[in-house]
């Protein structure tokens, strides 16, 4: 059914491709990759496309604060890509030319571990494949590794969300928060809730994404796969457009849960408030890049999450906000579950965590470099917290509530 070797233009793509596969999703070593033929009839239903836009050059920082932020209401902010050097030089032909031999995470293996490929033989997948529901490169290294760290240069953070409360902590301990993403047709993110209460933007350079957000109190049992649906492919986002997609349109479907739906296209850039559970496919060639933060809207979402999923680091975060942010602590103290004064208590891990892991959770993702600055994989993207959050964090940030 698949030509094999011969889809691909260069000769080690395949080979590389399939060492990849192997790591990233061995379970589908025998079922194979294109079985279910979505390359040739998956079609995604009409758009209802009734998500807010809003002129990102024109609207001020309070007014969207005002607006979207603090009310937690998604909206696309247009116009904000138009000056970026990003708008010329992320196109397919250009980035797999200046970043051919460099490696991008593309997935992630059973032990948390990244699984790479080098851009130039991603590009020839990512052009080439018939894949049911194929690798996407979900990159949070880019910023720190000398040959990639000039994509940082061609994109500048929205004035709206330059504000990022978590950027007082040291950059190599504080959770990941920025992904360069680039996928073909059918590739996405299946449904999740962002790690850490944080909000993200996503400015999508090229192709188009379809995005269906639900808010924040829609019951998990309902806005994910049944164990009925979920077949070969549990979670991707595919198997969700292709089964709960359904559900949500369907007139028994409570307003209260009424979903968001878009299709975003080039220079759009969707705001994602903290809590709204989302899901995105790619229907073309995407490249994008996206920034989780906290802000002083949402830091009292923020907040008593870090302390139970990372409180080592919710330590050190305290005290360089109270040096250099005084201001949001009365945020921080009225959302805390725990008096802020036991933060100092060495016994305060177990006791501010509903985990006994949480601290050595906390130890493993504070140094290492790999898995805490993975997101996209697969693995991390979809591992769930108890609450509800699949991760755009390691896995290993949340092995407390994973267990
Ligand atoms: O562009 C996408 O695939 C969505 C990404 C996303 O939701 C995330 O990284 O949390
Ligand atoms: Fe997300």
């Amino acid at each position: 059914m698949s030509l094999g070797k011969d889809r691909y233009s260069l000769p080690r793509t395949y080979k590389r491709v399939e060492t990849a596969k192997g790591k990233a999703r061995p379970e589908l070593k025998k079922f194979g990759w294109d079985t279910l033929g979505c390359a040739d009839e998956f079609d995604l239903p009409p758009l209802k496309d009734n998500i807010q836009r809003v002129d990102g050059r024109t609207i001020s920082v309070d007014e969207f604060r005002r607006d979207f932020e603090r009310p937690r209401i998604p909206v696309i902010l247009t116009g904000l890509t138009e000056n970026w050097p990003a708008e010329d030089k992320w196109t397919l032909a250009r980035l797999s030319k200046k970043y051919r031999n460099q490696n991008f995470k593309c997935g992630e293996d059973d032990d948390g571990n990244s699984v790479k490929m080098k851009m130039k033989y991603y590009h020839d997948y990512m052009l080439n494949n018939i894949d049911d529901s194929p690798l996407y490169i979900f990159d949070s290294s880019f910023a720190e590794r000398r040959k990639t760290k000039k994509l940082s240069d061609d994109y500048t953070v929205p004035k709206f969300f330059v504000d990022d409360l978590f950027h007082y902590a040291d950059n190599k301990k504080r959770p990941p928060h920025r992904w360069f993403v680039m996928g073909p047709p059918r590739s996405g993110t299946a449904i999740h809730i962002d790690p850490l209460g944080t909000s993200a933007w996503n400015s999508l350079i090229k192709g188009h994404k379809r995005w269906v957000l639900l808010p924040p109190n829609a019951p998990r049992e309902l806005v994910k796969p049944m164990a009925h649906e979920k077949g070969k492919h549990p979670d991707e986002a595919i198997t969700w457009f292709q089964t709960v997609y359904k559900r949500v349109r369907s007139p028994g479907w409570s307003k209260e849960f009424a979903p968001i739906e878009c299709r975003q296209g080039p220079g759009e850039t969707m705001f994602v408030p903290a809590g709204w559970w989302h899901v995105v496919i790619n229907e073309d060639h995407t490249v994008a890049v996206t920034h989780n933060y906290c802000s002083v809207e949402n830091i009292h979402i923020v907040w008593p999450k870090t302390v139970r999923g990372r409180p080592k680091l919710s330590k050190h975060w305290l005290k360089r906000l109270t040096e250099q942010r005084p201001e949001v602590l009365d945020i921080i103290k009225s959302s805390s579950e725990v008096p802020l004064y036991n933060m100092n208590d060495s016994s305060s891990d177990s006791s501010s965590s509903s985990s006994s892991s949480d601290s050595s959770s906390d130890e493993s993702e504070s140094e290492e470099s790999e898995s805490r600055v993975s997101n996209g994989a697969r693995k991390r993207r979809f591992e769930e917290q108890e609450s509800g959050c699949p991760e755009k964090m390691s896995v290993h940030y949340f092995s407390n509530s994973l267990a």
